[in-house]
């Protein structure tokens, strides 16, 4: 059983997208042997990696297992690569789980009851926990015990069972739907935010030299600006640019062969994909910039409404290309230069950018 919670529009990304930022087989695969093992080799997230590093060594100098530690963000961006990193700094063996994978709250009794002193334990999606699950989490987080129910009915009866002291890392892309009661046992929470360039850069050229791809600064540059502030999606672009130079050139991944390989893949300069792209065109071309509604929009590119809302416009809105206003969707200028296209001019802000009205005349003479 779920907890009833609406899936979050990064979650219902349809992964045959080559922008998802969830994680297709293909991903999974590869993805064991480019995470960063270590907290130095973590590119970007300063703030998270600073505070982090604190409560680790903290913990190491006690010789206590650490707070339990939140790691929100959007998927891809390394929350479980952190927290495998987490398991490295403190020596520890790691227990990989997730929220949805924890069907009843026995589920995780069996799990928390067989974990051992120091463990890690990593809870991904935990907002997709049942709910009796999280309320026996509570217990176990805050006093390392549980209560097992044997029996049924009026004679039910509650064995206690004490926990090792181990450290809980859960992570969400969605922080603020967790309840307060199971957010405030975590002592310590990391926000992950979207990656720069220039840090998206170094994740591609660092697993170039993992997969043995040669690439120079430029093709990096060049897959970094594609990628939607992911490393996920930077490394996913990566495998399909090597793929390109190698059945088509010499393997070299230049900013040439890594724009011309994604151009096949209909990955545009700015990390657009044909949805996106679809999507601002009948915006600006079909109604003018808008407003237009969600349903009419979608129509108009042959798409469910939520596909539109929940896949395309996440993007569109974060790069600035589209807003959401009461009244319908609307581009902005941002939207109109990407496509190349002039917004129409209104016939009164079309004179007002011609001339000074004079007189009761315009410049040009009409009145
Ligand atoms: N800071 C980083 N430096 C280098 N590589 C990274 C970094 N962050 C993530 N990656 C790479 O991106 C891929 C995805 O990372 P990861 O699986 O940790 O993301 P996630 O946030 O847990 O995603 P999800 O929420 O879908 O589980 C991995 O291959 C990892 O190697």
């Amino acid at each position: 059983m779920e907890s009833g919670l609406p899936m979050s529009p990064y979650e219902s990304d349809p992964a045959d997208r080559l922008l998802t930022a969830s994680a297709d087989g293909e991903d999974q695969a590869v993805e064991a042997a480019l995470r960063p093992k270590l907290l130095d080799e973590f590119i970007g997230q300063e703030r998270v990696r600073e505070q982090l590093s604190l409560v680790l060594q903290a913990a190491r100098k006690r010789g206590a297992a650490p707070d339990h530690v939140l790691l929100s963000g959007p998927p891809g961006l390394g929350k479980t690569t952190l927290s495998m990193i987490i398991a490295a700094e403190l020596n520890a063996p790691i227990r990989i789980t997730s929220g949805p994978a924890i069907q009843h709250a026995g589920d995780l009794a069996a799990i928390l009851s067989s974990l051992t002193e120091g463990e890690v334990l990593f809870l991904d999606e935990i907002h997709r926990m049942s709910r009796p699950a999280e309320e026996m989490l509570y217990m176990a987080m805050e006093d390392f015990r549980v209560d097992v129910i044997v029996g049924k009915g009026p004679g039910a009866t509650a064995i206690p069972l004490e926990l090792p002291p181990f450290t809980l890392v859960g992570a969400t892309t969605r922080a603020g739907l967790l309840p307060p009661p199971l957010r405030d046992r975590f002592g310590f929470t990391g926000h992950m935010e979207f990656y720069a360039p220039a840090e998206l850069e170094r994740v591609v050229h660092r697993s170039a030299g993992l997969l043995d791809v040669e690439i120079d600064p430029a093709g990096a540059a060049e897959i970094a600006g594609r990628s939607r502030g992911t490393p996920r999606i930077a490394n996913r672009l990566l495998r399909r640019v090597r793929d390109f130079a190698q059945v088509r050139h010499d393997g070299l991944v230049s900013r040439e062969i890594a724009a011309r390989a994604l151009e096949v893949y209909e990955v545009d300069a700015r990390g657009l994909d044909r949805l996106d792209r679809a999507v601002l065109e009948a915006l600006l071309k079909l109604f003018g910039g808008g407003p237009v509604g969600l349903s009419t929009l979608a129509v108009a590119v042959g798409e469910e409404a939520e596909t539109v809302e929940e896949v395309a416009e996440p993007f569109l809105v974060r790069e600035g290309l589209l807003a959401r206003t009461p009244r319908g969707r609307i581009a902005t200028a941002a939207a109109w230069q990407h496509l190349g296209l002039t917004p129409p001019q209104a016939p009164a802000a079309a004179r007002a950018a011609r001339g000074v009205r004079q007189n009761g005349l315009w410049a040009d003479g009409q009145a």
